[in-house]
């Protein structure tokens, strides 16, 4: 798929601009705080309705502004789209060719994207919250139902944890709380299954590319943790009960700390390089190449599932990477995947490999082509 315009009104520093995409590289340049980022950004929320860097989306909306209102035209395996998102402090509102989408999860995967920023190092690395973060995001784009069940889940969670927070422990409505129990054990299986499957997926791709990367010096391996015991292969319903007997085990455990202890939301993942926590024992450069070799196996992940390919956001990363890494990336998209580059100079760049290319000036919140 390529985008082929964009449209901005009051999103963050931008009051109002309009720029065509279609080039299949764009090279967007500029001093820090321009709005190199926010650009990117406005793309990645059109696809996802939500930003990578902040979960408020107030900070998205222009200082002198109620509403910030992003356009884009997408061109797509089966026609153009033209997709409208407004955001104010009463919410969100899309639409698809003109026409309001009552829920927004009906409006996500209308657009396909794979961000790659210098904090993608912390899907490596950092809390199991940027990992379930990173889980959800990727897996509600390419899958509409997940997103359903992930807000079913949150839900539900939010009832039982207000409850184990004021119950006496000992003296717990047990009616009330296997009512809890099984509506979380619905959701919650859904979305670890899908979870399984996106990351069983997601690693016979990683662990290709990533050999690639490392001319197979380092196979690459994930590891899904889930927070109560479940085979991956079980179906549904053997995995419905698993977690309902381990929500008795910990009963007595939640009433004391006033919380769920069991469930995808405290579920994680792991990386390994030759067998080794990648996040405990790898270097810098392997952790980054780690985080490289899964944006690349997400494209391939998104191809798969949808049957087009994503745009790709290279958000300050290019400088980052080693020529061999550079190499790598560029030779993705280069043939395949229209692309975004944020950078604050050309000189990190090897422009002269990339064909159909188109350079931006980004200066205080105006684009000059
Ligand atoms: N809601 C907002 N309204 C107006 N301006 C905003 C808003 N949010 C951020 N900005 C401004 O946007 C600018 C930052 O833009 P951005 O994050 O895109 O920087 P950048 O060009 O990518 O720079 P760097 O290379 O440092 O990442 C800052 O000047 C900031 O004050």
């Amino acid at each position: 798929m390529r985008l082929t315009k964009i449209q901005l009104q009051h999103y963050r520093n931008y009051e109002q601009i309009e720029l065509a995409t279609d080039s299949q590289v764009n090279l967007f340049v500029g001093r820090n705080a321009q709005g190199k980022t926010n650009l990117l950004e406005a793309i990645f929320v059109l696809a996802l309705t939500k930003s990578h860097r902040t979960s408020k989306d107030k900070e998205l909306i222009g200082w002198q502004a109620s509403e910030a209102r992003i356009r884009g035209e997408v061109e797509k395996r089966y026609g153009p789209l033209t997709l409208d998102l407004s955001l104010s402090t009463q919410g969100k509102k899309a639409k698809i060719n003109g026409l309001e989408q009552r829920k927004l999860s009906e409006f996500i995967g209308s657009l396909n994207v794979v961000m790659f920023a210098p904090e993608d190092l912390e899907i490596v690395k950092g809390t199991p919250g940027i990992r379930r973060r990173f889980l959800d995001m990727e897996i509600g784009q390419v899958q509409p139902g997940y997103l359903h069940a992930l807000g079913q889940y949150s839900k539900v969670l939010m009832q039982r944890n207000n409850y184990l927070k004021t119950a006496a422990p000992g003296n717990a409505n047990q009616a009330m709380m296997d009512v809890w129990n099984m509506q979380l054990a619905e959701y919650g299986v859904k979305i670890v299954k899908k979870r399984q499957n996106f990351l069983e997926k997601l690693q016979k791709w990683a662990q290709h590319i990533h050999a690639g990367i490392t001319a197979g010096g380092e196979e690459l391996t994930i590891v899904y943790r889930p927070s109560f015991e479940s085979d991956p292969t079980e179906d549904e319903t053997i995995l419905f009960e698993q977690f309902m007997i381990k929500l008795t085990q910990v009963k007595d455990q939640e009433l004391r700390r006033g919380m769920t202890l069991v469930g995808p939301h405290r579920d994680d993942m792991a990386f390994f390089i030759n067998g080794k926590e990648a996040a405990v024992y790898g270097s810098q450069g392997q952790q980054r190449t780690t985080a490289l070799s899964l944006k690349l196996a997400e494209i391939e992940l998104i191809h798969e599932e949808i049957g087009e390919y994503p745009l790709l956001l290279l958000d300050d990363v290019l400088s980052e990477l080693d020529q061999h890494r550079q190499t790598q990336l560029i030779e993705t998209f280069q043939s395949k995947v229209q692309t975004f580059i944020t950078t604050t100079g050309l000189e990190s760049v090897n422009i002269s490999k990339l064909h159909d290319s188109r350079v931006y000036q980004v200066k205080d919140g105006h684009v000059e082509q």
